[in-house]
Order: C-alpha cells, then sequence, then structure tokens
C-alpha cells in the first residue's frame, strides 16, 4: 500500500514515535511524506521514505495530486488543530480529495492506531480491488 505520513510542528515527535512503534508494518509498505515529517521519520526510523516538497511550500499539494489520481491508499496526517498553518487552504484540499476519491485518512493519533492495525491485519486489500477499477475506468 501507498502510505502518507504528514505531521505538523506540534505534532511531529508524536508522529516519530509512531512511525518507531510501528515500524515492523510501516516497512511493509510505500512510503510516502512532506518534506520535513519524512525527513525526521527516516533519521529516526532509517525507514525508507519518498519525501515531497515541505507542506507549507507545496507538500500537501504534491500528496493532493497523488490523491487526485487515486495513487494514495492512505494518509495518516497528525495535525495540529490549535495552531493557524499558512497553508490551510492546501490542507484543506487535500482532505476534501480524500473524501472525494474515498481514501482513507485519519487525522490524529487515535486514529492512525486503528488504522494500522486494520493495515496489519489485511483490512486495505479493498484498496486493490478499487484501484483496479478505477484504472480500468481510466482506460476506457
Ligand atoms: O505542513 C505540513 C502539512 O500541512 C507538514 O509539512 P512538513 O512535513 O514539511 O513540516
Amino acid at each position: 500500500m501507498k502510505i502518507s505520513l504528514i505531521a505538523h510542528d506540534k505534532k511531529k515527535e508524536q508522529m516519530i514515535q509512531f512511525a518507531t512503534s510501528y515500524r515492523h508494518i510501516l516497512a511493509e509498505h510505500e512510503l510516502f511524506a512532506t518534506g520535513t515529517t519524512g525527513q525526521k521519520i527516516q533519521d529516526a526510523t532509517g525507514l525508507s521514505v519518498v519525501r515531497f516538497q515541505s507542506g507549507p511550500i507545496g507538500g500537501d499539494q504534491q500528496i493532493g495530486a497523488k490523491i487526485a489520481e487515486n495513487d494514495m491508499d492512505l494518509i495518516i496526517f497528525f495535525r495540529d488543530p490549535l495552531t493557524s498553518q499558512p497553508h490551510e487552504p492546501d490542507i484543506s484540499a487535500l482532505m476534501r480529495l480524500c473524501d472525494v476519491h474515498q481514501i482513507p485518512l485519519v487525522t490524529n493519533l487515535a486514529g492512525a492506531e486503528i488504522v494500522i492495525r486494520a493495515l496489519e491485519a489485511g483490512f486495505f486489500a479493498w484498496r486493490e480491488i478499487v484501484r483496479d477499477v478505477d484504472n480500468l475506468d481510466s482506460n476506457t
């Protein structure tokens, strides 16, 4: 599965702890991240992460573009709800596209704990079917 990991500054430590705790599960998947989050995850865990731009300069939009192409299976986004972000429109756009394309999105640690276990248990297999159908549709 293609998984995006994103964390706002005050949530980065939490993301590192999450990625460290579930390293064994994440290691089985293709990981993507906004720039700074990805760097910190790589440094802390040694996991290989495809890094986009930092969020405020376009990283959320780049991940949004993958979502728009149905080329992302899960977004784990530790948002900071108490700090205003200069790129709030980009964040809203990313979340909106998840709803448009039925891509699972969790925005806090509690949700992430559930989806990571669901991932490990194989509950995401449906994404392969959805992706195949979508690819068939776009080829016709
Ligand atoms: O701002 C972000 C998401 O909206 C995260 O970006 P960074 O991972 O580059 O800090």
